[in-house]
């Protein structure tokens, strides 16, 4: 049973590092039940920072969760036929079940040439065309999904439930990492769903039909109060590091929160919202793709 939003109740504020922990901590208790040792490689090229901060802490949940976790760092001058080799060798690998090529990629390497030529059973990021069109047909329980929508949907299952007959839905963003897949999981959960994005007029007045809002633009602070129906629950992937009036470095999403978040029923914050979820889904599939190697016919 799920209780009718108000406006006027305080906004649950929907804690993605708590739910995260929580994924993680069942996924262990998984691996050790059934006595599996799932294997996750996690290939990043060159050395960009703030991936570098990325990879270490998937690795380091990778492991939390017993799992084995294998990292390989290449120069930034990696050819794509090195790059591919490398993949080919993961794909015959039976001690890895999940790869996951750390994006963006320096400019010499073909990013979709790569992500296709990752085995589709050991594609833990769910960005092969065949897990794409897996869950584009709603043949949703074969495929892998993309973990950044897989973790928001968790979110907003834990307040509206699975079933989201009835409610209205706008994705403000169309990428083929979010915004698509998204749309997609949410159509398979019967919601009706309306994907806008930086050519459609009037966003604000669509978007303020919804009853879900997940906004994945990369456009700081772009919904504001006026975006928003009371009671709307909203879900912000937008991860943007902008200078806080302090001078340092902060992180923000897409919403802007102290404005939104009075009107939401529930709303998540940045950070500590939906960048753990999605890391925790990457365990939840690492771990799929190996109970899928060891039970095929499930
Ligand atoms: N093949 C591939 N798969 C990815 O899933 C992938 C990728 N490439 N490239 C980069 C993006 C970005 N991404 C994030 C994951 C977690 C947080 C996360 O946990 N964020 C914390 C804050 C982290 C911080 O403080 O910087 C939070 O929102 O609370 C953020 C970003 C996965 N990505
Ligand atoms: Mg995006």
């Amino acid at each position: 049973m799920t209780i009718a939003p108000s406006s006027s109740d305080k906004p649950r504020i929907l804690d993605g590092k708590r739910t995260a922990s929580a994924l993680v901590d069942e996924v262990r208790e998984t691996v050790e039940r059934e006595g599996l040792t799932p294997g996750l490689a996690v290939v990043l090229v060159g050395d960009d920072p703030a991936s570098q901060v990325y990879v270490r802490n998937k690795g380091r949940r990778a492991e939390a969760c017993g799992f084995l976790s294998r990292q390989y760092d290449l120069p930034a001058t990696t050819t794509q036929a090195d790059l591919l080799a490398l993949i080919e060798s993961l794909n015959s690998d039976p001690d890895i079940h999940g790869i996951l090529v750390q994006l963006p990629l320096p400019a010499q390497i073909d990013a979709d040439r790569v992500i296709q030529a990752i085995a589709p059973d050991k594609d833990v990021d769910g960005f092969h065309y065949l897990n794409v069109g897996r869950l584009a047909t709603g043949t949703i329980d074969a495929a892998l999904l993309p973990c950044t929508p897989k973790g928001a949907l968790h979110l907003i299952e834990q307040v509206l439930g699975a079933d989201l007959s009835g409610k209205r839905a706008v994705v403000i963003g169309r990428s083929n990492i979010v915004g698509k897949p998204m749309a997609s999981l949410l159509l398979a959960r019967n919601a009706t769903v309306t994907v806008i994005h930086s050519r459609t007029p009037s966003p604000a007045e669509i978007c303020r039909q919804a009853d879900i809002v997940v906004a994945a633009v990369g456009v700081p602070g772009l919904v504001t109060g006026d975006w928003i129906k009371p009671g709307a629950v909203v879900i912000d992937v937008g991860i943007n590091r902008v200078e806080g009036e302090d001078g340092k470095g902060k992180l923000v999403g897409d919403v802007d929160f102290d404005a939104v978040a009075p009107l939401a029923s529930a709303i998540t914050p940045v950070p500590g919202g939906v960048g753990p979820m999605t890391i925790a889904m990457l365990m939840h599939n690492t771990l799929q793709a190996a109970r899928r190697r060891s039970a095929p016919s499930s």
